[in-house]
């Protein structure tokens, strides 16, 4: 099945099960695939209808599945882009005069349709090498190879965003300022207000349009960045923690949006954020990679499982038994090292031990357990 088909099977099983939001969006993202006026109206004319009949759930289904069909029927014609390569460091060091701090060397790739996620403790330069990408800052050492075509210096910084940590601020409403955005994209006429009402709506920001852009609380300030993007249909996102203001279900929800938007079969782009909710990223990125005073310290990978083979087994887990009585317990499953680190315990043992071995001998001797996480694979393991 192709990813266009998943996309689809995934969307028309949102309908069924009536999570009509999020087939919202996954309906928008697909008719800004389609970059067709006749569908922006389509799916115009749907959000109108939604505002009258926001508990019309018969009637949601009929229209959502009818709207769905179609960008089907269409889209199923388009070419599938295939996954290639967008970007590739090689050894990139970066130095400041005025600081001991060093970058580097750091070298990985990035394709398309690929999130990156860059994790590290405050100050090891995952800004630094962010903007080191975008350009603004020039590296000490090494290449930076983009694999997509641009003239000069200004057309890269147009086919890449970059969205600092401090937003620059906006005068005026956000409706206007994005259609504004979009005509300077060259988008014009009727298409500039159903593209900007189209990307308003699915970045949660349809009841905000009118709002100023000060008035906007940093959450939604985040959105409205990437509403921009969105409108200016780059190849590679560069975006420096994009999590930092937003509550934990804001979080999944824009990671999410990350994702769809990232894979898509028709317009895919690359993302590399910056983040310090580790579990979150984990669960979205294709790769994280982890800096510890400027270093890369370690890549974990889902493309490439030969990076993610781990050497022991080792889990996080909660409870309220003491060392003395689980430790004996877990000598069953040959522990090497059991370790409390103030909140949690964790466990060391032969890579050979999974998960349902540990949960067979939690049940087995009624162990109670409050939490537990399985980070062999996790970059967690160098936090703790
Ligand atoms: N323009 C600059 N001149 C000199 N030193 C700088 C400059 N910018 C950053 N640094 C130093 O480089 C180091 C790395 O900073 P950077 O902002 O890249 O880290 P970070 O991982 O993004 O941190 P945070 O999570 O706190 O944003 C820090 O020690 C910082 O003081």
């Amino acid at each position: 099945m192709s990813s266009f088909e998943n996309q689809y099977k995934e969307i028309a099983n949102f309908i069924q099960f009536e999570d009509f939001p999020l087939a919202l969006k996954r309906i928008i993202d697909l008719t800004l695939d389609t970059e067709e006026i006749s569908f922006y109206r389509e799916a115009h004319d749907l959000l109108a209808w939604n505002d009258y009949n926001e508990s019309n759930l018969d009637g949601k289904r009929e229209k959502y599945s009818l709207l769905l069909n179609q960008l089907y029927t269409f889209l199923e014609k388009k070419p599938i882009v295939p996954s290639t390569d967008l970007l590739e460091i090689k050894n990139l060091k970066k130095a400041y005069s005025k600081s001991s701090f060093a970058l580097g060397p750091i070298s990985f790739q990035l394709k398309e349709g690929e999130i990156i996620g860059l994790v590290g403790e405050n100050g090891n330069g995952k800004t630094t090498l962010l903007r080191a990408l975008c350009g603004e800052l020039l590296p000490t050492e090494g290449e930076i190879n983009y694999h997509f075509h641009y003239q000069n210096k200004y057309d890269l910084r147009s086919r890449l965003v970059y969205i600092p940590q401090r937003y620059t601020s906006w005068q005026g409403a956000i409706l206007d300022q994005l259609r504004f955005a979009a005509a300077s994209y060259g988008i014009k006429g009727d298409e500039n207000l159903l593209l900007v009402e189209l990307v308003l709506s699915r970045l949660g920001l349809r009841d905000y349009q009118n709002l100023q852009w000060k008035n906007l609380s940093s959450g939604y300030k985040m959105r409205f960045e990437l509403a921009r993007m969105l409108l200016r249909k780059p190849k590679l996102l560069l975006i420096d923690e994009p999590l930092a203001n937003l509550d934990i279900n804001a979080q999944q929800t824009v990671l999410n949006d990350f994702k769809s938007i990232a894979k898509s079969p028709f317009r895919p782009l690359g993302i590399i954020l910056s983040s310090q909710q580790l579990y979150e990223v984990e669960k979205a990125a294709d790769q994280v990679v982890f800096l510890k005073n400027g270093e890369k310290k370690y890549t974990q990978s889902k493309i490439n499982s030969e990076n993610s083979t781990h050497h022991e087994f080792i889990i996080e887990f909660e409870t309220e038994w003491q060392y003395e009585k689980l430790y004996p317990i877990f000598s069953a499953l040959e522990i090497t090292k059991l370790q409390f680190n103030g909140g949690s315990f964790l466990g060391y043992f032969p890579k050979t031990v999974t998960m349902n071995h540990f949960l067979q001998l939690i049940i087995e001797n009624n162990i109670p357990i409050k939490y537990l996480r399985d980070i062999s694979n996790s970059t967690r393991r160098f936090f703790v």
